[in-house]
């Protein structure tokens, strides 16, 4: 067992709390297909339709973040992973989807399946009742999920796999940066917010039920990817 990436205190605890649940979506058998390049084609095409849709709600997601910041660093984040999300991150998608003959106009009206939608609207849930660190708990097994999964494939992925170009988007420095500086700026929100001692106030197993829905929900978007290929 390799170690995992380094994004911080909050992150390492969220991660053990959620137990069992981890694994199953850091290691999916979508993840080992894409390692392996034995995911078959249409899975992936399905999930990149769908992750099209889920990028959007996302976007959405983090521009609440950006109106639940309190701080300039908060703010920076939230605002600059909006753009980042909107304006490149969806270019991979685009990009991959019209190689295979998949217009925007097409990724833009797909229609959402549940796991999708339940996915996202449970974010922007957590973000509408809470603060930025109950925000934050639902959006980071998806964004550093994906900088410790990126960082494995980037090390383990067998040569020649088809997928190559989507692990180094997650593996690349570029993103690996993100993820340190995403994990720094969670450990001061949640300090801000809740003191130093946060592991001890009564907020903690909330925060961390919120974490391992979260990560269940991604395991979720994995089998509907995998469902793609039916
Ligand atoms: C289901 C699903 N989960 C996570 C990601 C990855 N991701 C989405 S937003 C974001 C942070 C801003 O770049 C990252 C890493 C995805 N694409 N699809």
């Amino acid at each position: 067992m390799t170690a995992h990436p380094d994004y911080g205190r909050a992150y390492q605890l969220w991660r053990q709390a959620s137990g069992k649940a981890w694994d199953l979506y850091a290691r999916h058998a979508f993840v080992e297909g894409l390692k392996d390049g034995t995911l078959p084609k249409e899975a992936f095409l399905h999930y990149l339709i769908q992750d099209y849709v889920f990028l959007i709600h996302f976007s959405r997601a983090w521009a609440l973040a950006v109106v639940k910041s309190e701080s300039l660093e908060e703010l920076k984040i939230a605002s600059g992973t909006v753009n980042a999300l909107v304006n490149f991150e969806m270019q991979l998608h685009v990009g991959i989807c019209a190689e295979h003959g998949i217009s925007e106009e097409q990724l833009f009206e797909a229609e959402e399946e549940f796991a999708n939608l339940a996915y996202t609207r449970y974010v922007l849930d957590a973000g509408q009742n809470g603060d930025l660190v109950d925000l934050l708990a639902a959006l980071m097994p998806c964004v550093l999920g994906y900088g410790e999964i990126g960082e494995r494939l980037g090390r383990e992925a067998t040569e020649g796999t088809p997928y190559q170009q989507w692990i180094d988007t997650y593996a690349g420095e570029e993103f690996q940066d993100v993820c340190r500086d995403v994990g720094s700026m969670l450990d001061r929100a949640v300090a801000a917010r809740i003191g130093d001692d946060f592991e001890s106030s009564p907020r903690w197993a909330k925060l961390c039920e919120r974490f391992t829905m979260a990560t269940k929900l991604e395991a979720g978007f994995w089998d509907m990817g995998m469902a793609g290929a039916d």
